[in-house]
């Protein structure tokens, strides 16, 4: 009996993204790409991994997919490669490039899967970063040229549009703590990406409207519940601060036109504060039709004297963690959605990422007995569930992710997939929780 159901037209997916899964880094006229040149520099990535060949799924496309059909699901998030459509981010067309997507795009209809694509997942042409990267408005220009082109190729095909993916990860880690591509550490130039990322946001979704295409287009941002140590002053500032930071600065400039009042004023004091305009902050809060948000974990936070630049520091509490060390909280993703709803006009809401990295285990049948990812799932789909009933337009949950894959500066270290991948010999082993996830999907709920 299915004790939670959801809205009839509730969509149920798995996400992925192209740097972590794909391979063929340089096949079929890619160009370089900065996570190509981030993971080429030893010390930047977990034992030196990089996403050379990755799930190689830039072959077995037709075979995962296959899976994505056993299981019943029948929506997958992606993104495009920027470099394998322009090898050097502008200008020139790489033809075989739109022919892979193409025939990604035709093998996920043919089995009846909606895709929704990911126009840019972090991993911009290295060319564009040699003039800059986001710092340049260049840049947002050849983002606009490259959507341009993809809407032009697949618009009539792909009915779910994500302009970027959590712009916050790709501006600090990015740019600030210099833990990501391309491995900056300056806030001020964080700030200025992060202007000019939104800023190529709503140009393209402004683009978008113009090229009357039937589908729908929004952006992805990673958010989190910020909670304040103690009830003291400090902290309880620190808290406020941290959601500004972290949360308020994106939501705000998309889906209100303007940076947070209180923000601005700490920016501009720590000299931290982008320049921008007014027709900027209009062109940035162009009307999206949903939001999406990635939602792993929820943020503890204190005062901290010697945080630089914004005096916060992150608690470390002995709560169970996934193995990212990340805290399992399951009700700071009601709590969000609860906020995000009240704070801004009930706009509709694609979880576009939430899963768990877990340290899976082939055992001797050759399964993946993963109950711990089972539960992060249960309980997080149920706070998802519990916003619904209480009045949230949510409108779909896309699980991260379909496959173990590239996590970054870990390497293939962390193990986020509902199928395993065996790297040494590229095998597929669907896990319990994909079986799990089946079942959710089939009866559009969760059974007791
Ligand atoms: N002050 N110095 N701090 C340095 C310490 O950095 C700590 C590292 O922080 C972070 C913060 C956030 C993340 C993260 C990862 N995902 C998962 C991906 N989402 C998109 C998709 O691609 C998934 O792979 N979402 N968020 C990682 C690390």
């Amino acid at each position: 009996m299915v004790k939670y159901k959801f809205p009839d037209d509730f969509i149920w997916g798995v996400a992925t993204s192209a740097y972590q899964i794909e391979g063929a880094y340089n096949k079929d006229g890619k160009g370089e790409n900065i996570w190509d040149r981030f993971t080429s520099i030893p010390g930047n990535i977990y034992k030196n991994h990089n996403g050379n060949v990755a799930c190689d799924h830039y072959h077995l496309y037709q075979s995962d997919i296959n899976i994505l059909k056993e299981l019943g699901i029948k929506n997958y998030r992606f993104s495009i490669s920027w470099a394998r459509i322009f090898p050097d981010g502008y200008g020139k067309v790489n033809q075989k490039g739109i022919e892979y997507y193409r025939r990604l795009i035709n093998a996920l209809l043919d089995k009846g899967i909606q895709p929704a694509i990911t126009l840019y997942h972090w991993d911009l042409p290295q060319e564009l970063q040699d003039i800059g990267g986001w710092t340049n408005k260049k840049v947002v220009d050849y983002f606009v040229e490259y959507a341009e082109l993809m809407f032009k190729e697949f618009g009539d095909l792909v009915p779910i549009w994500i302009t970027h993916n959590e712009p916050w990860v790709v501006s600090i880690l990015g740019h600030a703590w210099g833990v990501h591509a391309p491995g900056i550490k300056d806030y001020k130039i964080a700030l200025k990406v992060a202007h000019n990322i939104l800023l190529s946001h709503g140009k393209v979704v402004k683009l978008y409207r113009s090229m009357s295409l039937k589908g729908k287009i929004g952006i992805t941002l990673n958010l989190s519940s910020i909670h304040s140590a103690t009830d003291s002053e400090k902290d309880l500032l620190a808290a406020k601060i941290y959601d500004g930071f972290m949360n308020r600065w994106f939501l705000d400039a998309i889906l209100k036109g303007s940076y947070p009042e209180d923000m601005k004023k700490l920016y501009n004091e720590l000299n931290i504060l982008p320049q921008f305009s007014d027709d900027d902050m209009k062109i940035i809060n162009e009307r999206i039709d949903f939001l999406g948000i990635n939602y792993y974990t929820r943020s503890v936070v204190k005062y901290d004297e010697n945080a630089y630049p914004l005096k916060v520091s992150m608690l470390d509490l002995d709560n169970p963690k996934t193995d990212m060390g990340w805290e399992i909280y399951p009700k700071g993703l009601y709590e969000l959605l609860i906020n995000l709803h009240k704070n801004y006009d009930g706009i509709d809401i694609l979880i576009t990422e939430n899963g768990a990295a877990f340290n899976d285990i082939v055992n001797y049948k050759g399964k993946v007995v993963d109950d711990y990812r089972i539960d992060y799932l249960y309980r997080h789909l149920l706070e998802a569930y519990r916003a619904i009933c209480d009045g949230v337009n949510l409108k779909g949950y896309y699980l991260w992710s379909f496959l173990d894959n590239f996590e970054w500066a870990e390497g293939y270290s962390k193990r986020f997939g509902i199928v395993f991948v065996d790297y040494n010999t590229q095998k597929r082993i669907i896990k319990d929780s994909a079986y799990w996830y089946s079942d959710v999907i089939k009866n559009n709920g969760i059974t007791e």
